[in-house]
């Protein structure tokens, strides 16, 4: 992943065909959050498009026609990237908007708003070895063959996002100053059901027991790898060519432990673990 890909603004790395500096001082200092946004934020490659898909289901109280029928970068659009074309001041209320911005990049007026923020996390060990895929996808990114050589590049947050460690530090750094909901790509594959009555008390959203039947259902694995509306098939092959890894790829968690040898794990949690000391908070993966 050469750096020469990359636009760095203010710690945030992101192709540099789809971002510019502009556009995220705007987003940072003149988009106007409206108390009824919802954000779904995420460190890339933790589970995104599945909370895409999520929350386009809840918004519909179960209903497929727009899951099946619109992308999901129209569904839940993103913030801050130049490459898709929605007009976010021209939406209704409410408005459900997707991001990876770290914290310090995020629109201020959010921190005076009532708006609501869902943050996605995942053990960075298997965000690494998805991103590692995700590499062959993307056709701004440069592939590397090999998880070994990415590993420095992650920890030193020389990767598409940053660092992994900023970016969960700062948003847990706010946790308790703004409406924030932390999910993680674990608890979502133990207990969906749960998850997703979870997320809808946080959204205050009313559903009844069919309608969570029918979000759960259609947010399985198998369900959104045959969705063309989430599975990127239809997408740019320039950009994300699916014919080289899936983007819905393998969808489990501990994937990492048959990637990587006794070296790389150790000093990954040498790392994990002098960047995370001071963390007031236990991810699951922290227990293991
Ligand atoms: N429904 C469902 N169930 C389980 N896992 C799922 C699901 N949908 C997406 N995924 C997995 O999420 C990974 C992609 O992450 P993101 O969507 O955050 O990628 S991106 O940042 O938008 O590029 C990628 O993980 P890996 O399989 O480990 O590569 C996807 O497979």
């Amino acid at each position: 992943m050469s750096s020469s890909n990359f636009l760095e603004h203010r710690g945030f790395l992101m192709p540099s065909k789809y971002y510019d500096k502009d556009k995220l001082e705007y987003i940072c200092n003149e988009f106007q959050v409206r108390d009824h946004d919802a954000f779904s934020i995420t460190y890339p490659k933790s589970g995104t498009t599945w909370m895409q898909e999520i929350l386009t289901l809840i918004q519909s109280d179960g209903d497929t026609t727009i899951s099946h029928t619109v992308p999901n970068w129209e569904r839940v659009p993103w913030l801050e990237p130049t490459l898709f074309s929605t007009n976010l001041e021209s939406l209704p209320s409410p408005r459900f908007m997707s991001s990876h911005l770290p914290v310090h990049l995020f629109p201020k007026s959010f921190f005076t708003s009532k708006a609501k923020v869902i943050y996605t996390v995942r053990n960075p060990r298997d965000v690494l070895v998805s991103l590692h895929y995700f590499s062959k996808t993307a056709g701004f990114l440069d592939e590397l063959d090999n998880i070994e050589e990415l590993l420095p590049k992650f920890l030193k947050g020389e990767v598409l996002g940053g660092s992994w460690f900023d970016h969960v530090r700062g948003w847990l750094g706010v946790k308790d100053q703004v409406n924030l909901l932390i999910v993680t790509y674990e608890e979502l594959l133990q207990d969906l059901r749960g998850s997703v009555v979870r997320i809808c008390n946080f959204l205050g959203k009313e559903l009844n027991e069919a309608a969570i039947d029918s979000v759960v259902e259609n947010v399985s694995f198998k369900n959104m790898k045959d969705n063309k509306m989430s599975n990127y098939s239809t997408f740019p092959k320039d950009i994300l060519d699916i014919q080289k890894s899936p983007f819905i790829r393998k969808g489990i968690s501990g994937e990492w432990k048959n990637h990587f040898t006794p070296a790389m794990s150790e000093s990954f949690d040498a790392a994990y673990k002098e960047a995370m000391n001071d963390i007031n908070f236990k991810f699951i993966w922290d227990q293991c």
